[in-house]
């Protein structure tokens, strides 16, 4: 069973499907949200009535469900239209990933798959980054 089963895994499977993954994404949205070098940007810390901690959970989720390929979709907006407005910095992209990081590790999440889901938030950077 863990040979043939390994290879095909696919990441959704890997993280132990839904009830651990929204409890990262859970988790690593109450620490960006109360963050104060992201709330430092106005265009983010305003969006937050717009969009609350437990809808970015959920679109979040429903996110990393689907492109780990888990039975979700994500109906949500494309990642430019989420975030054009916001004036994201690098400096800001550098700092979520680090919280993000954090995140993960407390939650133990294994090497490989670690990286796997840091490579899937570094594939959106182009999109969501709109400032130097
Ligand atoms: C510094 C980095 C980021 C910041 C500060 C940030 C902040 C925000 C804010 C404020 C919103 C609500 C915008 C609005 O409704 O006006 C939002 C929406 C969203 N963000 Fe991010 N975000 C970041 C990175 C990411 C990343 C890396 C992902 C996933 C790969 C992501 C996924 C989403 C999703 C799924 C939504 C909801 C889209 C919708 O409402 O349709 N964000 N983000």
């Amino acid at each position: 069973q863990e040979s043939a089963g390994e290879q095909t895994e696919s990441l959704y499977q890997r993280l132990g499907g839904l009830v651990p993954i929204s409890v990262v994404v859970s988790d690593f949205i109450d620490v960006v949200v109360d963050d104060d070098i992201i709330n430092a940007n106005p265009a983010v810390k305003a969006a937050r009535t717009r969009a609350p901690a437990p809808y970015l959970s959920y679109q979040v989720t429903a996110q990393v469900c689907y492109v780990t390929g888990g039975p979700c979709q994500y109906l949500g907006r494309s990642m430019k239209e989420a975030h054009g407005h916001l004036n994201i910095t690098e400096a800001e992209w550098a700092h979520m990933v680090a919280l993000f990081e954090g995140v993960l590790d407390q939650h133990q999440v294994p090497a490989r798959e670690r990286q796997e889901l840091l490579d899937i938030v570094a594939s959106t950077k182009g999109e969501i980054v709109m400032a130097p």
